[in-house]
Parts: structure tokens; sequence; C-alpha cells
């Protein structure tokens, strides 16, 4: 396995760039590199260009990353801080807890005491921005584009406002708030992300004592109603889902049932803005006539994101972190080249080989190991894990769009839990997750340290999600990529490509 220095996956406009093998001698000659040599697209796909907001208008926030790091320091209501510094203490993974089968153990009250929780820099910027005072008009519309490394803390990110309004709003108007309505939106994009956002909102909503619903595929309507008329505070869905709504009679029209939203939060929304979901997304927005707060949300702006929500909201916002597009620094990427022997251009092989190596390579030491395999096709997924399986013996799940929403949710529950702890003298274990994009996006797996990308992504988007499943909140992690002789002249030099910012001719 040839190790490939580490990169930072900066902002590549238009990455397309010179043919050339990393281990050749031609490489060696940076000079080449120096003066942008005859465009060559990238052969495998053309990578998305990604796009960076002008550094005048988020440099003032950067500097107040360093200025700040409590939540005290930020303007929130002290239940909103509480249960928010809760809620996070509760879902972080302790190094040395103990866990009992797949549950987590509930931690000690010396351990909750124990974990200092500072807000990352996202969270302080778009507290700081989105609860900022509106100076004219209270009920003017602001659009907020948010976008962070993965695993940074964006879903706090963007409740610790929407819960600190709700909460403010009804201390302004004391017992006088309207039951049938719904006061402010999640949308996300998979029935995965609507679980597991729900779950942490729910959970908040709770000590909040305000109303979580979430409307999913598995909801029922007359369950929803009866929701609906008892106040939602946070509704939690997709796009095509809230949109379903209208065909009830109960309903009317989807106007009146939005006309209580004030906050509106379209995460991953770099996928619910691009072509095959804006229909929906903006006509969820259309009907919500009382916003006054819309965020889109994301961990990548491609120039097409770039390009729509400047073409509706050429006023918004933007709210990044200095490390945006980067590969969080706790990520190792290596590059397994598939062409050399023993495998010989088979790309299964390599596979075996790198499952072989992290099962015994005496890391996560007492826990059951986790590895994600990411395919580009669906078909690919179950070739591979059906060999994986019989010719190789792995305890692997292979998930697809097909699979109904609770067999998905089954099988990929044991890499969203904490790890497994090993009984006494039991033998390493390792559970293979076997998948495409589709779980790529915002799942928050636990403690999961390494994901394999058995085939190279087509866009440095897919890259940047696929790689964000590991190395979470600076926790460790390690990707490797297999790669082939086909592609191995750009591949191979992908990682030190897209650290190498091309300069513009
Ligand atoms: N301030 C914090 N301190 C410590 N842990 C945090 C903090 N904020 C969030 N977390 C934890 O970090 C993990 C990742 O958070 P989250 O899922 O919001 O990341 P994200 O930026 O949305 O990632 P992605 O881009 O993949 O969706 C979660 O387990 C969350 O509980």
């Amino acid at each position: 396995m040839n190790r490939n220095i580490s990169f930072r996956l900066k902002s590549c406009t238009n990455v397309r760039f010179a043919s050339y093998n990393a281990s050749s001698k031609s490489f060696q000659k940076r000079k080449q590199l120096e003066t942008p040599t005859a465009d060559i697209p990238y052969k495998i796909g053309s990578y998305a260009s990604l796009k960076l907001p002008e550094e005048e208008k988020v440099s003032g926030l950067h500097r107040l990353v360093g200025q700040i790091d409590s939540f005290a320091q930020l303007k929130l209501v002290a239940p909103v801080r509480d249960a928010l510094i809760k809620q996070i203490k509760q879902s972080t993974v302790l190094r040395s807890q103990n866990f009992i089968s797949s549950t987590k153990k509930v931690k000690t009250e010396e351990e909750m005491n124990g974990l200092i929780i500072r807000p990352t820099p996202i969270q302080v910027e778009t507290i700081k921005v989105v609860n900022s005072i509106r100076r004219t008009n209270r009920n003017e519309l602001k659009v907020f584009t948010l976008a962070a490394e993965t695993g940074s803390g964006k879903t706090w990110a963007y409740l610790a406002p929407l819960f600190h309004k709700l909460k403010t709003e009804e201390l302004e108007s004391g017992t006088r708030m309207e039951k049938s309505q719904i006061r402010s939106v999640v949308l996300v994009p998979t029935h995965e992300l609507v679980y597991q956002v729900a779950e942490v909102v729910a959970s908040v909503c709770k000590d909040l004592d305000l109303n979580a619903y979430r409307w999913d595929v598995d909801s029922n309507f007359k369950d929803f109603m009866g929701a609906y008329r008892n106040k939602i505070d946070v509704l939690v869905t997709t796009p095509a889902k809230l949109m379903s709504l209208e065909k009830y009679d109960d309903v009317g029209s989807l106007k009146s049932l939005l006309a209580g939203v004030k906050f509106c939060v379209i995460d991953e929304a770099d996928t619910l803005m691009d072509k095959s979901w804006i229909n929906d997304t903006h006509a969820v927005l259309k009907n919500m006539r009382s916003l006054k707060d819309v965020l889109f949300v994301s961990a990548t702006i491609p120039s097409e994101f770039n390009k729509v929500t400047k073409k509706f909201f050429p006023d918004s916002i933007p709210i990044t972190t200095p490390s945006l597009h980067r590969i969080p620094k706790a990520i190792e990427f290596r590059n397994i080249n598939a062409s050399v022997p023993p495998y010989k251009g088979s790309k299964i092989k390599a596979l075996a080989q790198a499952l072989y190596a992290i099962h015994s390579d005496g890391t996560e030491l007492g826990y059951e190991k986790r590895v994600i395999v990411f395919c580009n096709e669906k078909k690919e997924c179950i070739k591979i894990s059906q060999r994986l399986e019989t010719e190789f013996g792995h305890d692997v799940s292979c998930i697809s769009s097909e699979d109904a929403v609770d067999v998905r949710r089954s099988k990929i529950l044991p890499f969203l839990q904490y790890p497994q702890l090993l009984e006494k003298n039991q033998k390493q274990t390792m559970k293979v997750l076997v998948c495409t994009d589709l779980l790529a996006r915002g799942l928050n797996f636990s403690g999961i340290r390494n994901v394999i990308l058995y085939d190279v992504p087509k866009t440095s988007v897919d890259l940047v999600h696929r790689a964000g499943r590991t190395g979470r909140m600076n926790q460790g992690g390690r990707v490797f990529m297999i790669v082939t002789d086909k592609d191995n002249s750009h591949v191979k030099g992908l990682p030190t490509v897209v650290r190498y910012k091309r300069r513009l001719a």
C-alpha cells in the first residue's frame, strides 16, 4: 500500500490538470506543475469546481472564531444553551467509555461534568450572525449559506439559533402562542437523515418543552394533524414528503399549513438545490409566507449550488469556516494501487487485502471494527458484498436505495451506534458496510475509523462527503482509495494536485 501524503482538499476551481504519473520522474520536476500545462480534463468525470465566497465577506467571521471558546459568550437563552451542551455530552464518544451491548452506557455524573463542550468555528459564526438583531425591519427575510467541513458540528450550528428564536418568541408572546401551526422546518434529503436529525431535535425539545415532529415515509397523517393542532415547533422532513401533504383534503392549502413557519433550514443544501430536487425545495419555500430566516447548510459549495443560490437569493449572507472543502486534518488518506502484484488489476483482491490488513492491524483494540466501503454504482455494491461474503468470509451488509427504509435503517444501525466492546478473550470481529453515495451525506457515523473508496469518486463533492464519514469532530480516521493504472496517472496525483492550488492562467 503506497503511502500517499495526506492532503487538504482546497477550493479547487475547475480541477482540470495535466496527466502525469505521480511516481514517474516528471512528477519530481515540480516545475511542470508550476506552469499550468495544456488542460487535460480529469479522466474520471469532471471534478466539479468548488467555490469559496469572497474572502472579505467572511474574514471578519473567521477572526471571531479565535475570540470565542465558550457557549456562554454567545447569544443563546440559558435553557437552549444547557440543552445543547447536555445533548452533545450524551452523544460524545468517550475513549474510556465501556459499552454494554450496542446501546451506549449512560455516562456517570463525573464523566458528564468532566466533559468540556466548546463551540466549533461554524457554531460560533452561525450563532453570532443569525442571532444578530435586525436593526431596521424586524420581519425582513434573511438568507444565510452555511458551509463547513464534514463532521464540524453544522447540525447544532443551525439548531442553536433555531431553538433560541423559538424560545425567545415564546417568552415575548407569553401564553398567547397560537395552537394549530408549524413554527420551523428542517429539510434534509434522505430518510436516514430525517431520522437522525429528528432524534436530536426530539431529545432537545423534551428539555425545552417544545413539540418536535418527524414527517417521513412511515408517519401517519392522522397523527400528523393531531400534532399540528397542538402546535409543531420543529418539523423535520424531506421536501417531497412535505409537498405530499397537499393531497390531503384536511390540509386545505400548503400555504395555510405553513403560514406560521418563520425559520427554515435546508440541510445538505447542495443536494436539495440541485436540478433533481430544486422544484420541491423551491415550492416548499414559496409556501412559507412568514419566513424570516432561511439557512442553506452544506459541507461543500459546488459551482452549480453557488449559481443557484446567487440567482434566487442574491443577498444571501455567507458563513464559512477557514477549513471549508478540506478533508479534516485527522484523516490519513492513502492510495492502494490495484495494478501492482499480487492484485494485478483486481480491485476486489486489493479490497480484500485492505480489509484483512485493517482487521489484523491492532487498532481499535477490544472493540468490534467497522469499515464503510463506497462504490459509484448500486449494482457494483451487490456484486462486491456477495464476493466479500462468499470468497473472503466477511460479515458484510450491502445497502442501496432499493432497500425499504426500515431495512436500510437496521443495516446501518451498528455503524451509527458506538463500537461494540468485545467480550473477554473474544476474537477480533469486523463489520463491513458496502454502499453508494446514498449514505455519504451527513450521516453521523459514530467512531468509524476506516473508509475505503472502492471506486474513485466522480467529483470532489463526493470525495469530501465519503471521506467525511470518518475523522468526525477531530477524531482519527483513515481513507483508502483503490486506484488502477487506468486512472493511476491522474488519481495517484489527486491528493497532491487538489492540495496544490492550480494558479489560474
Ligand atoms: N461543540 C461540539 N463539541 C463536541 N462535539 C460536537 C460539538 N458540536 C457537535 N458535536 C458532535 O460532532 C458530531 C458531528 O456533528 P454533525 O453531525 O453536526 O457534523 P456535520 O458538520 O453536520 O457533518 P456532515 O457535514 O457530515 O453532515 C456529532 O456527534 C455531534 O454530537
